[in-house]
């Protein structure tokens, strides 16, 4: 089965993190990666705007790109330098991975 026929869920317009209560509007879209699409997203509370990576759990089926998803979390996580972007955490539902970045404006 080729990628364009594995059905895709629609993102949702609000992101919620149910371990933390935050919740998040979609906002524009930033731009599409190999896996991830990128939009701004605004933290309902605290009105303070980010870039939310998503990433379709769909596309997470073999065993190394799952490995690599977390790879990628688990490093970015423990980096904080002026020249890498910043993470702000991640959370994921049942059909995606949601990962919160400083916005590079
Ligand atoms: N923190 C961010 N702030 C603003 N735009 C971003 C940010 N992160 C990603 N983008 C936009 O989203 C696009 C896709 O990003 P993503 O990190 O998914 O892909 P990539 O690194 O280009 O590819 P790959 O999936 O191979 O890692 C980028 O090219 C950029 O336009």
């Amino acid at each position: 089965m080729s990628r364009k026929d594995i059905p895709m869920k629609e993102i949702p317009e609000i992101l919620k993190d149910v371990s933390t209560g935050k919740k998040y509007q979609r906002g524009r879209f930033l731009g599409k990666g190999g896996f991830a699409k990128c939009y701004e997203i605004v933290d309902l509370e605290t009105k303070k705007i980010f870039a939310g990576k998503i990433v379709p759990k769909a596309l997470l089926v073999k065993p190394h790109q799952k490995d690599k998803m977390a790879q990628e979390i688990t490093l970015h996580r423990s980096v904080s330098h002026e020249n890498v972007v910043g993470f702000h955490g991640f959370f994921e539902d049942s059909d995606f991975v949601y990962v919160v970045l400083e916005l590079c404006r």
